[in-house]
């Protein structure tokens, strides 16, 4: 029982972010529990607005007269109290609004955009007959009053209802043709006298319903079955008014028609062993502490991660393991159901919002105990967790880019904390940031250095492109690469190419007067789409013709340049016809089930040449392949962004690892215009820590993470002047804040300063200590607001991946 209620509302400023009180009406007061939606009345206009249940308490702080809440948006919570006091501490160390924390957490079938149905499941409850009377289906916004909401809590109470959400045909929802009750059992129970002797099938169909009580609404091909009668008989039925037609959203499995093996645990590797025995002690112990596991391609991290979860199962806890986005699920997601079956649960962009929806409900259930997921994955309703993963920690998808720009290994931190578990980070490239926490011995490292085929690293082999120019006309393969390709196609082996398209793509330019087609709202060339035959703005999404003649000279001097996937491929395909190519770019990958279809294709063998971008580099497991191929490695050297060389090694160490992973061994070959760079000459012999060491020097003569902390402010408008103004505005009011160790990067306009029609600002702050900057930082966030909707837009990012 509690009279009160703290709410959140959906109200999206610094103002109102903190909870208000309101009071309970009577009728819902043994109803009302924290982590549950309402909707409440809200400002002057009391306009309705929906809002989290944040606390219920028995007496008001507040001395005025209350407002009264209108209804409940759910039955049961959506948030339990970890997930509310995890939203909480988001909001505060990140500068989002609560409410977007809140919202953040759930599935977006969820979101208020989407209706619900109360569906009847028990039509024999006295009380449902009451409020359902002839309907076995209501719409949720039915039960308005409090104390029809009240009924609805004791429906829910008594299993009488079921509350389904309204899927659109966009969500891909699978909906099968169901059956439900028409009629009590009392009155079903009438019928068979009235049958008489005849229709036996229908008799039987009945009997079945009057003996079995199946709930429904069910498939109409389950009741037919287990009824042992034909879909026609149960069609009769319906016609007869015994039965009512309806659709029921299946259960969606994500990986539904694929053949997943059951494996078995394989024998661990002596640092295997290792790995997973300093893992499991801490997880007995019930410590939250975080393994930094520094694993060489190929070593096998999966193994030890699954190890480690089957313990954790073992123990009556749950794991959460977090992967980089769908680029390496399919095959991991695999390995895991391989490994745990039915208990596994999935999360990830590719799956539709009805799919995210069952795993979300099958999660809050308790039916799956692990989860395997990308970033916002981190937020699964599990209980009991014993052992959180993440895989590829370095990776920047991490970082999710808008409100609540949260990184997912902080949350991370902060759950295992919470459920006081040990937390496993690894990579064959770990961050610097989480490398040199593990060096002041903040994380414990763990370093796998060996291959679990016992083989050394393939070796690298770098060609000079400035050399190779000279030699031959201009093409996108070296000899050296043309020729370790068809040997590998001779040889019925295959092999993997990189094209890095990092800060890089095709464009058009006129041969005459050098015109670059651009985008109208963006400031950014578009980039040559072949499949489509159009040029598109990757920003905006802009899409127009491409020219035939030229916009700025009107010559028909028009021609493509740049390095887009498309035109390799057909370069490829010239100097190598008998080789069979499997092209994996965004053109290809687009479709819903594309990039899984494609890489089990390539593991079928139905490709020599895996050809893509940066999404091939990653977590692929082929034992087949023995060449990688990586056919430019500087363009991703060139961002303006401190980073750069640290995700060109990444991605040059990573897609390495790909090569020689089974019996057969590998040969890397890199072609690149800066041999000598560092990341490269490092890449090349698959030296991570002398890369770390190395970085490491430059970000402290730089004074950059992680030496330094880092916050970016960014300021945008539709007028240019406007965000300039605002950006030098930020400057000055923060200068005073600062000590004199802080360092203010900028104001400068952003790399891409206009999209979407907006100009962006923006201002970097490196810092060690500043006690006043995160309250000044909130302070202007909240003035900002305080001057309305139209104002200038401030975004504020802590530790931001992006520069650009
Ligand atoms: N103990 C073991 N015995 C035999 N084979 C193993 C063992 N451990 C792992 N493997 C195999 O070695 C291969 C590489 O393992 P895995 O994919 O886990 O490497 P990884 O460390 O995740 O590498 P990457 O960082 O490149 O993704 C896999 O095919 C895996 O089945
Ligand atoms: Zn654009
Ligand atoms: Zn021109």
């Amino acid at each position: 029982m509690a009279e009160f209620v703290k709410v959140i509302v959906d109200v999206p400023t610094l103002q109102t972010n903190r909870p208000y009180d309101y009071a309970v009406p009577p009728a819902l007061q043994d109803q009302v529990m924290p982590g549950m939606r309402v909707v409440v009345p809200f400002g002057k206009g009391n306009r309705a607005v929906q809002g989290f249940i944040v606390a219920v308490f028995d007496q008001a702080d507040y001395q005025g007269k209350l407002k009264t809440l209108l209804r409940l948006t759910d039955l049961t919570p959506v948030l339990n109290p970890e997930l509310l006091a995890l939203g909480q501490w988001l909001s505060d160390t990140t500068f989002a609004f609560q409410i977007s924390c809140f919202q953040t957490m759930l599935p977006s079938l969820m979101r208020a955009s989407y209706s619900k149905n109360v569906v009847l499941v028990a039509p024999e409850n006295p009380l449902a007959q009451q409020v359902f009377q002839q309907a076995t289906v209501l719409p949720y916004e039915h039960f308005k009053t409090p104390e029809q909401q009240h009924q609805l809590g004791q429906l829910q109470r008594q299993q009488a209802i079921q509350i389904q959400y309204q899927v659109k045909q966009r969500d891909h929802a699978k909906t099968v043709q169901g059956v439900q009750l028409a009629q009590s059992y009392a009155q079903l129970a009438t019928l068979p006298a009235q049958l008489g002797g005849r229709a036996k099938k229908q008799q039987q169909l009945l009997a079945y319903l009057l003996d079995q009580r199946p709930t429904l609404p069910q498939p109409i091909t389950a009741v037919a079955q287990q009824a042992g009668v034909s879909r026609a008989v149960v069609n009769a039925a319906i016609e007869k008014g015994w039965l009512t037609a309806t659709t029921i959203a299946e259960y969606r499995d994500p990986t539904a028609g694929e053949q997943i093996t059951r494996t078995q645990p394989l024998t661990l590797t002596s640092e295997q062993q290792t790995a997973v025995q300093q893992i499991l002690v801490a997880a007995q112990a019930h410590e939250n502490r975080t393994f930094l596991i520094e694993g060489v391609t190929g070593s096998g991290k999966t193994e030890v991660y699954l190890q480690s979860i089957a313990a954790v199962l073992q123990q009556q806890q749950t794991a959460l393991m977090l992967v980089p986005e769908i680029a390496l699920t399919p095959q991991m997601v695999k390995r895991v159901k391989g490994r745990f079956g039915s208990k596994v649960a999935i999360l990830h962009s590719g799956l539709s919002n009805g799919e995210k929806y069952d795993e979300w409900q099958r999660i809050e259930r308790q039916e799956a105990d692990v989860v395997v997921g990308a970033r916002s994955a981190i937020f699964a309703p599990l209980h009991h967790i014993g052992l959180i993963i993440m895989d590829e920690e370095h990776e920047s998808s991490y970082k999710q880019d808008e409100m609540p720009r949260y990184h997912a290994r902080d949350v991370a931190q902060w759950r295992s904390a919470y459920h006081h578990c040990p937390l496993i980070l690894g990579s064959a490239t770990p961050s610097l940031e989480s490398r040199a926490r593990a060096q002041k011995k903040v994380y414990q490292l763990i370093r796998l250095t060996q291959r679990a085929n016992q083989r050394p690293l393939p070796p690298v082999t770098v060609i000079d492109m400035k050399q190779e120019l000279k030699k031959t006309q201009e093409s996108n393969f070296s000899a050296p690469l043309l020729a370790a390709l068809r040997q590998r196609v001779i040889h019925h082996e295959q092999s993997v190419l990189l094209l890095n398209r990092r800060g890089f793509s095709a464009f058009v330019m006129c041969r005459d007067c050098g015109f670059v087609l651009k985008c109208p709202n963006c400031d950014i060339s578009l980039t040559l789409h072949m499949a489509t035959h159009s040029m598109k703005c990757h920003y905006c999404g802009h899409e127009e013709a491409i020219p035939k003649i030229c916009p700025n000279c009107h010559q028909r001097k028009i021609r493509y340049y740049g390095t887009g996937t498309e035109k390799v491929e057909a370069e490829l395909q010239q100097c190598l016809p008998e080789a069979r190519v499997i092209r994996m770019d965004v053109d290809t990958t687009r479709r819903k089930g594309a990039h899984e279809r494609l890489l089990s294709a390539f593991g079928r063998h139905e490709g020599d040449i895996l050809l893509g971008t940066q999404m091939i580099a990653k977590g692929l497991d082929f034992p087949d392949v023995t060449l990688v191929g990586v056919l430019n490695a500087d363009t991703s050297l060139g961002l303006p962004d401190f980073r750069a060389s640290e995700r060109t090694f990444q991605l040059l160490t990573q897609v390495s690892g790909r090569a020689g992973r089974a019996d057969k061994p590998g040969e890397v070959i890199i072609q690149t215009y800066n041999p000598e760079h560092y990341a490269i000459r490092l890449a090349r012999q698959h030296d991570y820590e002398g890369f770390y060491r190395r970085e490491m020097t430059l970000r402290h003569q730089g004074q950059y993470p992680p030496y330094y902390f880092t916050i970016k402010l960014t300021t945008s408008d539709e007028d240019e002047t406007v965000a300039a103004k605002k950006i030098f505005e930020l400057q000055q009011t923060l200068k005073p804040v600062l000590s004199d160790q802080a360092i203010m990067l900028g104001p400068t306009p952003r790399a891409i300063a206009r999209m979407k029609r907006r100009y962006y600002y923006q201002l970097v702050i490196k810092y060690r200590h500043e006690p006043r900057l995160m309250q000044t930082l909130t302070a202007i966030l909240q003035q900002n607001q305080a001057s309305g909707s139209k104002a200038v837009q401030v975004m504020i990012d802590r530790e931001p991946l992006n520069f650009i």
